[in-house]
C-alpha cells in the first residue's frame, strides 16, 4: 500500500488540539508533524484528523427472539465505516449448554466478512464447570478479556445472582472484566404479564414494562456483587438517573465502575412510543427504553462531568417484518435498533455543536476511553507514531439529512430519519486504507481483522472494599458449650 499523507488538518485527541499533516504506513501512522510527504496526498484543510470511532456494543446477526439481527459483519462494519467508525466489538453469544469455544468458531465465521477491525466479548448464557473452564482459554488464548450478563430477558438470555457472582469471580481471578445489561428480569416479566393482562399489548407497553427501577436496582446489584467479587465493572446501555447515580456514587467511592449511554438514549425520548404508528413505535423498542428529558439530561452531564465515559449504539437491528411478529403482543417486538452509521454525526451535532461536549471529549467518549477500557489502547484510539492507522477525516462544515434511503445498514428505516447532522467524515481509513471518501464506501469485505485483547494485569487484587471488610478472621475461643440440642 503507498504511504499517504493527510494534509492541511488539525490534528484533534482525546487531550490535545494542534494543527500537524499525519503520515501513514503499512497500516500505521509513521510520522506527525509540519510539511509532511508521501505517495499520495488526502486534502484536510477546515478538518480536524480524529482516531476512528468504536463503538464497543454490536449485535451483528444476533440469534435473538426467534429471529436474528438483520445486520451482518458485511452491511454493519460498511456503516460503521461510513460514519467514520473503525472498529467495533460484537458479542459471541453462546446458545444454552453450548462451548464458549465453538461459539467463538460460529462468530469467526461470520465476521470474516467485515470491513473494518472488529473484537468480541463473550456471553455468559448458562453456568457450569465447562464454562467456568472455558473462560480461561478464552481469555489466555482467544484473546477476549471481557464477559457479558444478562440480568433481564428471563427464560432466555438472563443469569441469576448466584451464577453472575460465580462469573465475576472467575473474571476476577483471569484478569477479565464483566459486562452488564442491568435490568432486573424478573421484575420486567411480571410487569409485562400484568401489562397484557389488562390489554396493553402495543408497543408502547414495552417502556411501561422496563421503568428506571428496574435499570437502577439491576446495576446497583451488579456493583455490589462485583465489589464483593473483587473485579472491575462494565455496565453496557445505561439509559437513566437512576442507573447513572448508582454508578457515580461507587465511582466516588473509589470503585471502578464503567457506564456507556447509547446515542439513542442521548437524543430520541419515550414520545416515540406513543406515535399513532404502530410501526413507527416498534422500530424503536428497545431495552432499556428510550427515556424523558431528565434522564436524558443526566447523561449528557455524566459525559461532561466523566462519570459515564462511553457512547456506543448496542446496534442491533430488525426489519420492520421482523418487529412486526410482536403485533398483538409487544413482548415478541425483537428488541433492538441501529445507529452505527449515526453514531459520530449525530453526537457531534448535538454534543459538540451544542456545546455539550468539547472536541475532545467527543473523541475521549467516542474512541480512546473505550480503547484504554478494552486495554487496545494506543494500539487503537490513539493518533499516536506507531498507533493503527485508523482515522476519520471529519469535516465540520458537512452536512446532510439522515435517510434510510442513503444508509449502508440492511434495514428498511432509521430511527434518526429526518435529523439533519452537521459534521461528517470527508475521509474514514482502516488501518491506511481510505474506506470512505466523501460519502462514496471504498471499503473492502474482508480487509477487517479480529483485534486480540489481553488480560487486565492485577486489576483485580486491590478492588475489594469487601473482602478487607469481611477477611474471614477465625476467634480462638477459651471454651466451646455442649451443642443445645
Ligand atoms: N438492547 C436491545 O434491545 N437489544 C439488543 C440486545 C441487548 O443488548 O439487550
Ligand atoms: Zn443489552
Amino acid at each position: 500500500m503507498a504511504s499517504k499523507v493527510i494534509k492541511g488538518g488539525t490534528v484533534v485527541t482525546a487531550d490535545l488540539t494542534y494543527v500537524a499533516d499525519v503520515k501513514v504506513d503499512g497500516g500505521k501512522i509513521v510520522e506527525i508533524g509540519p510539511n509532511l510527504s508521501g505517495d499520495e496526498t488526502l486534502d484536510a484543510t477546515g478538518c480536524y484528523i480524529m482516531p476512528g470511532g468504536i463503538d464497543p456494543h454490536t449485535h451483528m446477526e444476533m440469534p435473538f427472539m426467534g429471529t436474528f439481527s438483520a445486520d451482518d459483519f458485511d452491511s454493519g462494519t460498511r456503516a460503521a465505516l461510513a460514519g467514520g467508525t473503525t472498529m467495533l466489538v460484537d458479542f459471541c453469544l453462546p446458545a444454552p449448554n453450548q462451548s464458549l469455544l465453538e461459539a467463538i468458531q460460529a462468530w469467526d465465521n461470520k465476521s470474516t466478512m467485515a470491513h473494518c477491525d472488529y473484537s468480541f466479548h463473550m456471553a455468559i448464557t448458562w453456568w457450569g464447570e465447562q464454562v467456568f473452564n472455558e473462560m480461561e482459554t478464552v481469555v489466555k488464548e482467544k484473546g477476549i478479556n471481557t464477559f457479558k450478563h444478562f440480568m433481564a430477558y428471563k427464560g432466555a438470555l438472563m443469569v441469576q445472582d448466584d451464577e453472575m457472582y460465580a462469573s465475576f469471580k472467575r473474571c476476577a481471578a483471569l484478569g477479565a472484566m464483566p459486562l452488564v445489561h442491568a435490568e432486573n428480569g424478573d421484575v420486567v416479566a411480571d410487569l409485562s404479564a400484568q401489562l397484557l393482562a389488562e390489554g396493553n399489548n402495543g408497543p408502547e407497553a414495552h417502556a411501561y414494562s422496563r421503568p428506571p427501577q428496574v435499570e437502577g436496582e439491576a446495576t446497583n446489584r451488579a456493583i455490589m456483587i462485583a465489589d464483593m467479587a473483587g473485579v472491575p465493572l462494565y455496565v453496557v446501555h445505561t439509559s437513566c438517573e437512576e442507573s447513572h447515580e448508582a454508578i457515580r456514587r461507587a465511582r466516588q467511592a473509589g470503585k471502578r465502575v464503567y457506564g456507556e449511554p447509547l446515542i439513542q438514549h442521548l437524543t430520541l425520548d419515550e414520545s416515540e412510543y406513543f406515535d399513532k404508528d404502530w410501526d413507527h413505535a416498534a422500530r424503536r423498542v428497545m431495552s432499556p427504553p428510550f427515556r424523558n428529558k431528565q434522564h436524558q439530561d443526566s447523561l449528557w452531564a455524566g459525559l461532561a462531568s466523566g462519570s459515564l465515559q462511553v457512547v456506543a449504539t448496542d446496534h442491533c437491528a430488525f426489519t420492520t417484518d421482523q418487529k412486526r411478529y410482536g403485533v398483538g403482543d409487544f413482548t415478541k417486538i425483537p428488541n433492538g435498533t441501529g445507529g452505527l452509521e449515526d453514531r459520530l454525526p449525530m453526537l457531534w451535532t448535538y454534543g459538540v455543536s451544542t456545546g455539550r461536549l468539547t472536541m475532545n471529549e467527543f473523541v475521549a467518549v467516542t474512541s480512546t476511553n473505550i480503547a484504554k477500557i478494552l486495554n487496545v489502547y494506543p494500539k487503537k484510539g490513539a493518533v499516536l507514531v506507531g498507533a493503527d492507522a485508523d482515522l476519520v477525516v471529519w469535516d465540520p462544515e458537512k452536512s446532510k439529512t439522515i435517510s434510510a434511503s442513503t444508509q449502508q445498514s440492511a434495514i428498511d428505516y432509521n430511527v434518526f430519519e429526518g435529523k439533519t447532522v452537521k459534521g461528517l467524515p470527508r475521509y474514514t481509513l482502516t488501518r491506511g486504507k481510505v474506506a470512505v471518501e466523501d460519502g462514496t464506501m471504498k471499503s473492502e469485505q474482508g480487509h477487517g481483522k479480529f483485534v486480540k485483547r489481553e488480560p487486565y494485569p492485577a486489576v483485580s487484587k486491590a478492588l475489594s472494599t469487601w473482602k478487607e471488610l469481611t477477611n474471614p478472621r477465625k476467634v480462638e475461643r477459651t471454651g466451646i458449650p455442649a451443642s443445645g440440642v
